[in-house]
């Protein structure tokens, strides 16, 4: 995607990420970030977005493309997601180039094993990596919690962690709960396995998955990974205009690589207007980026919110937004082929 200048010019020395390299933590308290939140709010809410030009995506969006099945998390979170459908997720993610295939921490193993599987019976391998979502859908564990989850999904392969932040924590104003929630992830993430806690003991076989095979975590190849990015949900349908600005303020400096609009459980989804807002929030921090997520079900509706300021699109609906693209290239006489 072609970066356009951040729309905003703050003082650097203002807005500099706070506690240099992410690798460290050093718990931030509410009387450091509140002030610099206040700030932001007021910077961001003070320069009205009358510059509505469109960001415009280094890919042609007149059609369905590679290059955006490359910006499209293909997700499957619900609760009663079978190994097969996982095993159909991967599948499209696959045959279409999707980015990801975006999964709660249990399927993991099964679509790390899966990809790889077919990367060895191929020449060119694919482009799809294991995402996990942690703390999800509420975003009310406990930090450890959110940690261990983190540091275990990257031990069975994901290649990048869909967090959702401390909602109540941000709406009582305790920033520093959120800053530290999402820091102690962000490190986690960025810590490499060397470091890592050892596995949890396998407590007796009578384990809820008993039925499962037996797992042993050692680590599948090519997780050798030392930085994997982090992206925070910070589900826009519960948050006020300030309290959207303050999460995705918290997040960038907290050593995100992406702030995300919504779990897609949380009532509401992505909309244009909230994804102009993040991306104009963000703006301080460019290497900071946008996801788009909840409720995305068109190839109209991803056109519109790159064209917003999203980076990246997360829906569950990645085959029929490749599909409904290529329909309308149908009518107008072009196909992209999908
Ligand atoms: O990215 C995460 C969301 O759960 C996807 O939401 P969706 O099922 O409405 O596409």
């Amino acid at each position: 995607m072609s970066e356009s200048k951040p729309r905003l010019s703050p003082t650097a020395t203002s807005f500099a990420p706070l506690g240099g390299a992410t690798t460290e933590v050093r718990p931030r308290s509410n009387e450091e970030l509140t002030p610099l939140v206040d700030a932001h709010i007021k910077l961001i809410l003070s320069t009205t977005d009358d510059d509505t030009t469109d960001f415009a995506p280094s890919f042609d969006l007149m059609k369905p493309s590679s290059d955006l099945a490359a910006c499209i998390d293909h997700t499957l979170l619900k609760p009663d997601a079978t190994p097969e459908q996982v095993f159909n997720l991967v599948q499209e993610a696959m045959t279409y180039g999707f980015k990801s295939c975006c999964v709660n921490g249990s399927h993991i193993p099964y679509v790390t094993s899966t990809i790889a599987a077919a990367n060895s019976s191929k020449s060119a391998a694919n482009v799809t990596i294991p995402c996990a979502v942690i703390g999800f859908p509420l975003g009310a564990s406990a930090t450890a919690a959110k940690v261990y989850e983190t540091t275990l999904a990257i031990l069975d392969g994901a290649r990048e962690i869909d967090m959702v932040m401390s909602i109540g924590h941000l709406k009582a104003r305790d920033y520093a709960a959120v800053y530290n929630d999402i820091a102690r992830v962000v490190r986690a993430a960025k810590s490499g396995p060397a470091s890592r806690p050892a596995t949890p003991p396998v407590i007796g076989s009578n384990t809820s998955n008993s039925s499962a095979p037996e797992r042993t975590r050692t680590p599948p190849t090519g997780t050798n990974h030392t930085s994997v990015p982090v992206k925070v949900i910070i589900e826009t349908s519960l948050l006020t205009t300030e309290e959207k600005i303050a999460a995705c303020y918290l997040a960038s400096i907290a050593g995100a690589a992406f702030v995300k609009t919504s779990t897609g459980f949380g009532g509401g989804g992505a909309t244009v207007d909230d994804v102009r807002l993040m991306r104009r929030t963000v703006g301080f921090m460019p290497a900071v980026q946008v996801k788009a997520s909840g409720g995305i079900k068109t190839f109209e509706q991803c056109v519109a919110l790159l064209k917003a300021g999203a980076h990246r699109i997360g829906a569950s609906s990645g085959v029929s937004i490749m599909k409904s693209g290529d329909a309308a290239q149908k009518e107008s006489g072009e196909t992209s082929g999908y």
